[in-house]
């Protein structure tokens, strides 16, 4: 039997203990815990097959009631002994993505975000957009294409045409970005015809990760009128692979900015809340950026129940992400675009002014917020651009 050693002032205590799926070589994917520098096999911990899967679908779709029954049963575990065939030294594991993705997608809720980019994409026109205090914008992504945290991104191909071009020429893009986010990860859904309020948010939302939503500005600029974002989101998401359950994310609620005008009924909640996370964004290993998660204008719940207001179902693995986290000051912008405002101000990383992401460049973001006894982390999301594969047409 072994003890487990949390070392003073880890972001993993017992007020965190998030979820991931990890193998060692040779071993097949299966479901732990993170404790300290260390992660638990919870499968032969337990002792509960729910856990010998290589994803966390099966467990989350258990539901809320069992959530809080297992939490504290790895609470009792890791204060007592943990039998040596469970515990593995964190540096020495493979993570692997979470859970499986069911549906994805991606709102637009930070009022900065937004702004800015109505700015850079629709000069000398309102950058809001009528509706957005009214109702959480956002588009259907592409859940095949989430990844986990280190996974490489190919520099994506597709039509650019700058506005000064006559015509779209074919080729790789010029102007890729990041966005830093946070995802959301539906545990248990609901069937068609059968809205979620605001009030269900936390029985059936089950925990968090990080998102970087790697964006083709220029991809993006020529084909999203009218119908939103498409092949310049589509072709990589990249998540964190540790899921910090909500029930880990009591102390770090927050109210959320006011929402003036009043929002429809359906958006309501007693007291909305946001979260306390904040963000941190490395570009080649130079923080270039500390986005605030609390200043985000739509809540999580409130993305929930817009969500599925017409019907539509929630399944379990659905992961909706926050959009773009941008604060009001510059140097808390979630997006290059926004950093270097359009490429025209660049930023000096490592001593040399850059825009966009050049072949090789690697961000990472991290995140951490208040938990039940001291801060509590995200781990990373991390990605490097490879070259673009020769296009073929
Ligand atoms: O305003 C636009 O046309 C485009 C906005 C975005 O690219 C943002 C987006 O994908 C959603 C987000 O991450 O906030
Ligand atoms: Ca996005
Ligand atoms: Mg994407």
């Amino acid at each position: 039997m072994t003890t487990i050693d949390i070392p003073e002032g880890s972001l993993y205590g017992l007020g965190n203990l998030p979820y991931g799926v990890f193998a060692t070589p040779g071993t097949a994917p299966r479901v732990g815990v993170r404790v300290g520098d260390s992660v638990v096999d919870l499968a032969v911990a337990l002792g509960d097959d729910v856990f010998a899967r290589p994803s966390l679908n099966a467990f989350m779709a258990q539901g809320y009631d069992r959530w809080v029954e297992v939490r504290s049963r790895i609470g009792d575990l890791v204060r007592g002994d943990v039998p040596d065939a469970a515990v593995f030294a964190v540096g020495e594991v493979e993570l692997h993505l979470p859970f499986e993705v069911a549906d994805y997608v991606d709102f637009y809720a930070s009022e900065h975000h937004a702004s800015n980019l109505g700015r850079l994409f629709r000069p000398g026109a309102e950058p809001l957009m009528p509706n957005w205090k009214h109702l959480p914008v956002g588009y259907h992504g592409r859940a095949g294409t989430v990844v986990v945290s280190g996974t490489d991104i190919v520099r994506p191909c597709g039509q650019r045409k700058a506005p000064d071009e006559d015509a779209p020429t074919f080729g790789e893009s010029r102007r890729l970005d990041i966005e830093a986010e946070l995802g959301f990860v539906v545990g248990t859904g609901t069937p068609l015809g059968s809205p979620l309020s605001t009030a269900d948010f936390p029985r059936h939302v089950f925990g968090a990760v990080l998102v970087n939503d790697w964006s083709a500005r220029d991809i993006q600029a020529w084909e999203y009128v009218p119908l939103g974002p498409h092949l310049g989101k589509s072709f990589a998401t990249s998540i964190s692979p540790w899921v910090v359950p909500l029930l880990a994310l009591e102390a770090a609620r927050v109210p959320t900015p006011p929402q003036e005008p009043q929002v429809l009924p359906y958006l309501r909640e007693s007291e909305p809340w946001g979260l306390d996370v904040e963000f941190a964004v490395s570009w080649n290993g130079q923080e270039v950026s500390r986005p605030p998660y609390r200043e985000m204008y739509w809540s999580p719940a409130q993305m929930l129940a817009h969500m599925t207001v017409n019907g539509a179902s929630a399944r379990t693995g659905d992961l909706y992400a926050s959009g773009t986290i941008s604060g009001a000051a510059k140097d808390q912008r979630g997006a290059f675009i926004e950093l270097t405002w359009g490429g025209q101000e660049p930023v000096t990383v490592n001593g040399e002014p850059r825009t966009f992401l050049l072949d090789g460049d690697e961000v990472t973001i991290t995140a951490t917020a208040p938990g039940a006894a001291g801060r509590i982390g995200f781990g990373e999301v991390r990605g490097r651009i490879l070259p673009a594969t020769e296009a073929k047409r």
